[in-house]
């Protein structure tokens, strides 16, 4: 999909809601662990209940790769069944990749063509060989992690280096990078006030936003300091709206916390179209 095709939905929909599908059998209800494939059934319940609300799903690879074979698969059927009945939908593997340029190719063609995955998280700490094979892509999206929600950020990513923080210098190198227009970029909604300083340099580039929810990041201060005319947001939220419920109608409960984000990101998107 492109940006400006994820520009579209989020209009159409009025919601640049990204829900998390960070699936946890610790954290599911009870009774669906003796279905064949729990962690689908779990995603499938809170994919039809929340996908009117949002615009993108985020399944978080560790989650899955935890459980072995079966996490894989029941990745597999999430994305065909994604693929199969909401095509719309832009599907982003939290996967927070990147190796050596050889390696990265095979992460690439792992997420990219294998699962067909829309974009991929990567970590960018081994420079401008390890992404550009992400970038080759076409239609496709690269999502380079800039200022982290978590508070290990500050260990390095905001460390002052000769001319500027190693973060701002990260998004500026990225820039250079060939394909750099199929960068996204991660900043944390628990650092919305960094994102005015982040916005002077990419002004237009989409941001994932996650920290909204369980981590307390706020959609107000992200829209404030965040959001282009073009609104350039893709904001998640995992735990607050999968785990709401742990009760037989949790999908119903999921799908009722996505509306209500959804209802806040709509006002938030009448101030840049009036
Ligand atoms: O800086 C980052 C980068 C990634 N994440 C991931 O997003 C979700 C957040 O989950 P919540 O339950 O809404 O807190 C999770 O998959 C993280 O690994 C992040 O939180 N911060």
């Amino acid at each position: 999909m492109t940006s400006k095709e994820l520009t579209q939905q989020i209009f159409k929909k009025k919601s640049f809601l990204c829900v998390g599908l960070d699936t946890d059998l610790e954290k599911m209800p009870t009774y669906l662990l003796s279905e064949k494939d729990p962690v689908f059934s779990f995603n499938k319940a809170i994919i039809d209940a929340t996908h009117e609300y949002c615009v993108a799903y985020k399944p978080n690879i560790a989650f899955y790769e935890a459980i072995g074979v079966d996490g894989w698969k029941a990745l597999k059927k999430t994305i065909d069944y994604l693929h199969s009945e909401y095509p719309e939908i832009y599907t982003i593997a939290d996967a927070k990749r990147g190796d050596i340029g050889n390696t990265s190719r095979m992460y690439a063609k792992a997420f990219f063509e294998d699962l067909g995955f829309d974009s991929i998280t990567v970590a960018p700490y081994m420079g401008k060989d390890s992404i550009e094979p992400f970038l080759e892509f076409t239609n496709k999206h690269t999502i380079l992690l800039a200022l982290t929600s978590n508070e290990g950020a500050f260990d390095f990513q905001t460390l002052k280096t000769e001319d500027d923080l190693l973060y701002k210098k990260v998004i500026q190198k990225s820039r250079e990078w060939k394909n750099s227009e199929n960068l996204m970029y991660v900043v944390g909604a628990t650092k919305a006030e960094y994102l005015s300083e982040i916005r002077k340099i990419i002004p237009e580039n989409f941001l994932l936003v996650p920290g909204v929810g369980a981590q307390g990041g706020s959609l107000e201060e992200v829209c404030k300091y965040g959001m282009t005319k073009d609104v350039g947001l893709l904001v998640n939220s995992s735990r607050k709206i999968i785990y709401a419920s742990d009760s037989s109608n949790f999908a119903e409960i999921a799908g009722a916390r996505a509306e209500a984000l959804q209802r806040q990101m709509a006002v938030e998107l009448e101030n840049i179209t009036s």
